[in-house]
């Protein structure tokens, strides 16, 4: 038996995140106590059977099943083809337990996609870094805010090397070629080498966080694609738009280490004009959620933004949850959504936890 077919079974455990927080469009992410746990098990095979799927709670009725169509296992796959290992272990079954909705900019895609690299690592037993899982992860997921904050945990900003032209080319392949939808051809394998991440392309800072600030999540009822809530937005900027934005992004990372947090700093730190302007129009009733739900109307309220990509809504507080949560449910309902709202704790990154 190889090393990748010998039974054994662990846990993948990998936090939601909200990116953004206002000014900080693809360069800040917080992990929140919502979960994707994957719960793998290999056992003795003498012929090689398919990956086995099931998934249980958020995106049950949507998901793929097929080891080729899921992201989850498709990154798995993609980080095993990196490493010299061609196919899935004969026997894996995999359940994935999910609390991160789909497409509501809670970093679902963010958490498949982590799991997904920390899944490839554990089944091909490559003791990789976790700089280098970052760099896999970002060869997926392009923009490293959701998948850093889900990989190492906490309040985190990040960036992206500038990287040199042959590595710059490595790392724009379409997805495409990393992820391909399909198996290997029978007797053939796959025919090509997968592109290989460049080393070292993501790198990150944790900033500090107040214990007594926690993340109300208001979720409307329907889901948009960050693919989509990134098409609206335009090439260039303004300076005066960026200004805007940078000098509220330096002062917002360390206020909300503060404690206590000061609303009337963290409130205006959390406008952006990068991004929530233009996606007002895929979400109805943002920019009134946004003024109209205030330090000064709801005590207990430090800041509100759009969460990711949206249609999530931020808010960041010390109390008044629910008044704040209502309130925004009345607005959004004005406007023929219907919402659900969770308090969420900021919690650790990723976790392996070994069953056997
Ligand atoms: N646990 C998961 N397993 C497999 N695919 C997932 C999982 N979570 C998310 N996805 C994929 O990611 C898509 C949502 O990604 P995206 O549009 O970026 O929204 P989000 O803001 O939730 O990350 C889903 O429609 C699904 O295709
Ligand atoms: N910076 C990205 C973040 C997308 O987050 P998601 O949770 O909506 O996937 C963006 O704003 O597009």
């Amino acid at each position: 038996m190889t090393e990748l077919n010998s039974p054994r079974s662990f846990t993948i455990r990998v936090p939601a995140t909200s990116a953004n927080i206002g000014p900080g469009f693809d360069v800040v992410g917080l992990s929140l106590s919502l979960h994707l746990t994957l719960t793998v098990t290999i056992t003795p095979a003498h012929a090689p059977v398919p990956p086995q799927i099931t998934h249980s709670g958020e995106g049950a009725d949507e998901v793929p099943l097929d080891a080729y169509k899921n992201l989850t296992t498709r990154v798995a796959l993609y980080v095993l083809r990196c490493h010299g290992i061609p196919t899935f272990p004969s026997a894996l079954a995999i359940h994935c337990a999910n609390e991160i909705p789909f497409g509501r900019g809670l970093g679902s895609s963010g958490a498949a996609v982590v799991a997904g690299v920390l899944l490839g690592n554990e089944l091909g037993r490559l003791h990789l870094t976790r700089e280098r899982m970052l760099d896999f992860a970002l060869m997926v997921e392009r923009h490293p805010d959701n998948v850093t904050a889900a990989l190492v945990g906490g309040f985190v900003g990040s960036y992206l090397r500038e990287l040199d032209a042959a590595a710059t080319e490595a790392a724009s392949v379409p997805l495409s070629e990393v992820l391909p939808e399909y198996p290997p051809d029978a007797g053939e394998g796959w025919g090509m080498d997968p592109p290989q991440p460049p080393l070292g392309i993501g790198h990150y800072v944790r900033f500090g966080w107040s214990g007594s600030i926690k993340a109300l999540a208001i979720i409307p009822r329907f889901e948009l694609s960050t693919a989509k809530a990134r098409s609206v937005l335009p090439e260039q900027y303004s300076r005066k738009d960026l200004v805007f934005n940078l000098q509220r992004l330096a002062v917002l990372t360390t206020a909300l280490a503060q404690t206590p947090p000061d609303p009337e700093l963290i409130y205006e730190a959390m406008k952006d004009r990068v991004h929530q302007p233009y996606r007002k129009t895929l979400i109805p009733g943002l920019p009134e959620v946004t003024n109209n739900i205030t330090p000064s109307t709801h005590p207990g309220l430090l800041g509100i933004c759009l969460s990711g990509a949206g249609p999530t809504i931020l808010a960041l507080a010390t109390g008044g949850f629910e008044a704040i949560a209502e309130d925004a449910r009345t607005i959004f309902k004005g406007h023929g959504i219907e919402v659900d709202w969770k308090v969420l704790e900021v919690v650790g990154g990723s976790v392996v936890q070994h069953n056997q």
